[in-house]
């Protein structure tokens, strides 16, 4: 299969309705969604509380599309074999979860999933410099971890374009979260990010009871985000 450098909307459930995951996640598939990120946090790494291996495995049957399973917690090795089992498809751990990533992107490809390594807003591009052949994705912070709805952090346009010009010809997405709707969509794209994760600015609005909002959401992110790279 050849990679896939098209625009990518990955909505992440961490703004839908917690009472509702099976539905919700349904309605963002029916509704144009590529990808769905899930959010997992430790209260330790980040200072919030999400999702354990057994709630990922409800979700799995969910979704037909291809679970991005973003990792907040620390340490992240003894949990990467419970997610990959969980039905992952996806695995994503932060470079500042351990001293060695290395190892830690070693151990989620062991498993036969996808892996990708993510960067906070304060940690520099050269830090996965030499991870990029052992990865399929580099997630850029464009907020602090931790939670949905925060403001988007300008000064990270700069290390998407870094790390767009590492990556060169490597089959490595680069993935941007936080903040995105359909103002920064423009700017990440520019900058080279292919995967955007939208939580607030898919579901604002809507629900299961009028899905439409978040086809409508959706759309908005997509095509600004494709004007940008005509
Ligand atoms: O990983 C995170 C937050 O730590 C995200 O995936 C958020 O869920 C994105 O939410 P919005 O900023 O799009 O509302
Ligand atoms: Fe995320």
């Amino acid at each position: 299969m050849t990679f896939d450098r098209r625009i990518k909307i990955a909505p992440s459930i961490l703004s839908a309705d917690f009472a509702n995951f099976g539905q919700e996640i349904r309605a963002i598939e029916a509704e144009g969604a590529d990808w769905v990120h899930v959010d997992v946090m430790d209260g330790h790494f980040v200072p919030n509380l999400t999702f354990g291996p057994p709630a990922v495995k409800a979700f799995r049957p969910h979704v037909t599309s291809f679970m991005d399973v973003h990792l907040m917690i620390a340490p992240v090795d003894p949990y990467i074999e419970a997610y990959a089992e969980a039905g992952a498809d996806m695995i994503t751990a932060h470079v500042e979860a351990g001293p060695h990533p290395h190892r830690t992107l070693q151990a989620i490809r062991a498993t036969g999933k996808k892996a990708g390594i993510s960067l906070n807003p304060g940690t520099p591009a050269e830090a996965v410099e030499y991870l990029l052949d052992l990865c399929d994705m580099v997630l850029v912070m464009t907020v602090n971890p931790g939670f949905g709805g925060q403001k988007f952090i300008h000064s990270q346009l700069d290390k998407i374009a870094r790390l767009r010009a590492m990556i060169g010809d490597r089959p490595v997405h680069i993935q941007v979260d936080g903040g995105v709707d359909p103002g920064t969509a423009p700017l990440v794209a520019k900058a080279g990010a292919d995967v955007l994760v939208a939580g607030s600015a898919v579901f604002r609005g809507g629900s299961v009871a009028d899905p439409g909002v978040y086809g409508k959401n959706i759309r908005a992110i997509r095509e600004a985000a494709e004007a940008a790279t005509r």
